[in-house]
């Protein structure tokens, strides 16, 4: 609702809806109300709207959207249609976050003030949308094309100061809002409100709009990665040259385009889920769950290894503002860290931070610390030798977290008297950007540990999700078979740029080729040597070239890194590189050893289709899903969702790989395909449909009612 009140001549209308007082159909229809009885009453002059409790209105419910609700009348237009033609002047004071409908309600008032801590922005392209409120007309006639364009297209939100300098608001006003508001209010009654209605200015440089556009044309294409909102967005911009009538209802036709799009109820359910997987539980005892299960206090962690990912993890905890204490043998290692971290930490907090910082090359200095993160190499032997210690010189209650991304959690746990403190905490690189944490529960890890986990993830602001214990865990092992089908495409024909390209065509932001450079192709290549299925100088004796424990096996990445072809650190990968440069280009050596090996190998060269290579990487690993779920390894497919969104760049606006397969392949689609291929290629054992997907698609039920997200 929006509380209505009345302090001498001004009218005060509060809108009250926790959390976040978006625009449900009730909050509607109480500031329509407010404002008919602040116009009628002849003792109110001006009229302040706001929001109660932690924020200015964050934009429309989206909760609402798809439903009845959202349509019902009045809606959110005819809000701001009867702020902006009120005839007595409306000020809108902003504290929070004016986001979306909430923003486009401040830009329809006559005047707008601000606290400095106030940000506002209108991000509705995140949800598949625009700004279909007028923010797409209002704005510009304020700031110009170029930068509405820029704030409209990332979405990003912007503060007080910024927003006073490009002259979105009035004034920015310290001590208590509703008093200076209310003040301000008083001082602006009685003057026409005509020339403060943004609805009625011209945008600035109007005659130079077309060519705006096509100058940010190419980048905005390029950052979409085909999501279809940010060009929609900018197309509603475009309009603003027209009067703001026919701008309106053009922002109407393309609001209705992506309302009525798939994009826009993918991205939706990406915004719920990133929230939702901080209800976890586990997946096979419903009991235990983020209700029943209480987080330890964490104050201080350490964190072993001053490695890549010791080093990002420890940039992480110190911006959260914890106490670290980073362990490393190697001296000349531990300096480096220090020095990189110290560089990468903002300079206003760099020396507060630091001073949080203890370094230490001896376990006994990890004693009082609340919890340990290991970031060792991935080595199970090395990861028992520091859990061993960790056990013996910390005190009982620390919990032992590994940043392991796939051995074993139990098997580590079993070498220490506390394997009911020892829990996973998967790390994505670079660590300190990365917002995913795959937080991972062995057998015996106990409810307590679990919650600490997943409150340290909130603390150092990481979306956390809950994952069982398996090789891989569930990003990783579904990873897997898609790295797999893309070597094997090489093998039929297909280059490493095509499947790069058709990859990135779909919506990721480097294809599998680009990333295995960028982390370095001996990465997988360690993982494959520890596991026995090559050597450094190639198949262990004995073994056939394509096969492996009677799997199919591609051996060519292993033939790469035995070239020295690493990836970028190297100058050479799957690409080839200029000194200095990150451009990846096609190598004509690499493409030389492709073409001998399927000579050498027997492959026939076929023209391969996007189609195909995007089917062929993507459907196993979705498959992959399908049996994780299964397993009981995810609890819900949301949560699959969300770790491919945070931590793999899959694509926002097709929802992730298990609302993708689901929404808008269609499961019966995705079975059909992957029964013919593994037809095709019986020895590819990730192309054998899942019987959870088989079974889905017998019985029907949804992958949602899987799960416990039933608010979805
Ligand atoms: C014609 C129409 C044109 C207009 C279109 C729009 O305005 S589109 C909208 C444009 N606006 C946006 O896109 C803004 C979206 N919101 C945000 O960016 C952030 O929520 C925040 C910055 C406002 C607060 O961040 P924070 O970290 O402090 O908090 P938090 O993020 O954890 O959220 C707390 C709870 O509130 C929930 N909830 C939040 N917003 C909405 C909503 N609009 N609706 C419904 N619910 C919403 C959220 O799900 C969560 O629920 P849970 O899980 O506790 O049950």
């Amino acid at each position: 609702m929006a509380e209505y009140s009345t302090l001498g001549s001004v009218a005060v209308l509060q809108v009250n809806n926790p959390p976040v007082n978006s625009f449900s159909h009730h909050v509607r229809q109480a500031l329509v109300d407010g404002l008919e009885r602040a116009q009628r009453d002849p003792a109110v002059r001006s009229i302040v709207i706001m929001g109660k409790g932690r924020t200015f209105p964050a934009g429309a419910d989206i909760r609402e959207f798809g439903s009845g609700a959202a349509v019902k009348m009045p809606n959110l237009l005819m809000v701001l249609q009867a702020v902006d033609t009120c005839q007595k002047p409306v000020v809108s004071a902003i504290h929070g976050t004016a986001l979306g409908g909430g923003f486009e309600l401040a830009l329809a008032s006559h005047y707008r003030l601000a606290v400095p801590s106030a940000r506002m922005g209108l991000p509705e392209v995140h949800l598949g949308i625009l700004p279909g409120a007028g923010g797409t007309q209002r704005l510009p006639r304020v700031v110009g094309v170029k930068t509405a364009i820029q704030m409209i297209t990332s979405g990003q939100h912007i503060k007080a100061q910024q927003a006073l300098s490009l002259g979105i608001v009035d004034k920015i006003v310290q001590g208590d809002l509703l008093k200076e508001a209310v003040s301000f209010a008083r001082s602006v009654e009685g003057r026409p409100v005509e020339d403060r209605r943004i609805s009625q200015k011209t945008v600035p440089e109007a005659d130079k709009v077309d060519e705006v556009v096509e100058a940010a044309r190419k980048t905005i294409l390029r950052k979409a990665r085909g999501a279809i909102a940010p060009m929609t967005c900018v197309q509603a911009i475009q309009a603003s040259v027209l009067p703001f009538e026919a701008g309106m209802a053009r922002e109407a036709e393309l609001m209705a385009f992506l309302m009525t799009s798939w994009q826009a109820p993918a991205q939706q359910y990406a915004f719920f889920s990133e929230r939702e997987v901080r209800r976890w539980s586990h997946p096979r005892d419903k009991r235990i769950n983020f209700k029943t299960a209480k987080p330890r206090v964490v104050k201080s962690v350490g964190v072993v290894g001053a490695g890549t990912m010791g080093m990002g993890i420890t940039i992480n905890l110190l911006q959260a503002g914890l106490k670290v204490v980073m362990l490393e043998v190697n001296k000349k290692q531990l300096d480096k860290a220090v020095n990189t971290i110290k560089k990468t930490l903002s300079q206003k907090s760099a020396s507060q931070k630091m001073s949080q910082l203890t370094t230490a090359m001896d376990y006994s200095q990890l004693r009082d610390v609340d919890i340990v993160i290991e970031a060792v190499f991935e080595n199970m032997r090395l990861k028992k030798e520091v859990f061993r210690k960790l056990d013996a010189v910390t005190k009982p209650q620390t919990i032992l977290a590994s940043n392991t991304s796939g051995l074993n959690i139990d098997e580590i746990a079993a070498v220490t008297k506390r394997p009911d403190k020892v829990v996973g905490t998967h790390f994505f690189a670079p660590a300190n950007v990365m917002r995913l944490l795959e937080n991972i529960y062995g057998r015996q890890t106990s409810p307590e540990t679990v919650a600490t986990a997943m409150q340290l993830g909130v603390t150092i602001g990481k979306v956390g999700v809950l994952v069982g214990n398996c090789p891989g865990f569930v990003g990783n092992r579904m990873l897997g078979s898609y790295t797999a089908e893309a070597v094997f495409l090489l093998e039929e024909g297909a280059e490493p740029q095509d499947v790069d390209r058709a990859i990135e065509e779909f919506g990721f932001p480097m294809g599998p080729f680009r990333m295995g450079d960028l982390s370095g192709t001996d990465i997988g290549w360690k993982g494959r040597i520890a596991k026995g299925l090559t050597t450094e100088h190639g198949p262990p004796p004995a073994t056939p070239a394509l096969y492996r424990r009677g799997n199919r096996y591609c051996p060519l990445p292993d033939m790469l890194c035995m070239k020295g072809r690493l990836g970028q650190k190297t100058g050479a990968g799957w690409y080839r590189y200029e000194p200095g440069s990150r451009t990846a280009l096609p190598d004509p050596v690499v493409l030389q050893m492709i073409q001998d090996y399927r000579q050498e190998h027997g492959f026939k060269k076929r023209t391969i289709s996007s189609q195909e290579i995007v089917e062929r990487c993507l459907y196993p690993l979705i498959n992959e899903g399908f049996h994780i779920l299964d397993e009981g390894i995810a609890a819900r497919s949301l949560d699959i969702d969300v770790i491919y969104l945070f931590g793999y760049g899959w694509p926002r606006h097709t929802g992730g790989p298990m609302y993708y397969a689901e929404r808008v392949i269609g499961l019966e689609k995705l079975l059909c395909s992957l029964e013919t291929y593994s037809a095709r290629y019986p020895d590819h054992a990730h192309l054998q449909p899942s019987p959870l997907l088989r079974n889905m698609v017998a019985k029907g039920g949804s992958l949602a009612a899987l799960g416990t997200d039933s608010k979805l």
